[in-house]
């Protein structure tokens, strides 16, 4: 980013504009002023001038915002990449929600394809083709980085061809032991740790309030 005395506040309600302004662009509107756009996200339209102010002088008074420029701003000096073209494998109950979870083109890329090794789960679902994951090699979009891990097994060898593939960060969900090579990063969810830790806080809270 440019400007490096933008306020955290600030920087965290850009997301927040992102998505509107995509969702404004894919529906065609071309520019907007702040007082609409504070309608769409529900911020004081003199805090979205203020935001906005710390990417240049975007704005023109009684015109507004050009959504397309205010987008390629975004992207160019957020480093933010809409265009990401994420890959899902495992095709299974939860790789399902998450192809049939539909705000991914508005804030980050979205799932391009998905791999199955189950002749059963290809085809397309939610508008998502699945293929073999025996394809991988040949399926896997241009510039793809980003894997979503949504299978349960032979985790190791799965990670190992995606990683030849060119695959450089992993979300994954298996919670399952897997190497990887320095330069590629893994983000792990796990909905059951995260439920021990929220455990873990509600019960020292609750000694806490008995003392
Ligand atoms: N992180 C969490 O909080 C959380 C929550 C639920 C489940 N999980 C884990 O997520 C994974 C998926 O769960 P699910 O309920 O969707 O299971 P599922 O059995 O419904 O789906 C798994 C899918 O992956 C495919 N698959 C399995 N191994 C594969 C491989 N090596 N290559 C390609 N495809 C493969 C299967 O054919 C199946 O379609 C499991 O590992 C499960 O333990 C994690």
């Amino acid at each position: 980013m440019q400007n490096r005395n933008v306020p955290k506040a600030t920087l965290q309600r850009y997301p927040v504009y992102l998505k509107a302004l995509r969702k404004l662009q894919k529906n065609g509107v071309e520019r907007i002023m702040s007082k609409e756009l504070s309608s769409f996200v529900d911020i004081e339209p003199t805090t979205i001038r203020r935001d906005f102010s710390f990417l240049g002088n975007l704005g023109k008074q009684g015109y507004g915002y050009d959504v397309d420029k205010l987008i390629e701003i975004f992207n160019s000096q957020l480093g933010v990449d809409f265009d990401e073209k994420i890959i899902l494998v495992g095709a299974g109950n939860l790789g399902r929600a998450l192809m049939n979870y539909n705000k991914w083109n508005y804030v980050v890329g979205e799932i391009a394809c998905a791999f199955d090794v189950d002749p059963k789960k290809c085809g397309t679902q939610f508008g998502v083709e699945v293929y073999p994951v025996s394809e991988l090699e040949n399926k896997i979009p241009e510039g793809c980085r980003i894997a979503i891990l949504t299978i349960s097994h032979d985790v190791q060898e799965t990670v190992d061809k995606l990683v030849q593939c060119g695959i450089s960060g992993i979300v994954d969900f298996t919670h399952q032991h897997f190497l990887v090579p320095k330069g590629v990063v893994i983000k792990s969810i796990d909905v059951v740790s995260s439920i021990q830790e929220l455990v873990f806080i509600t019960n020292s809270l609750e000694t806490k309030t008995q003392k």
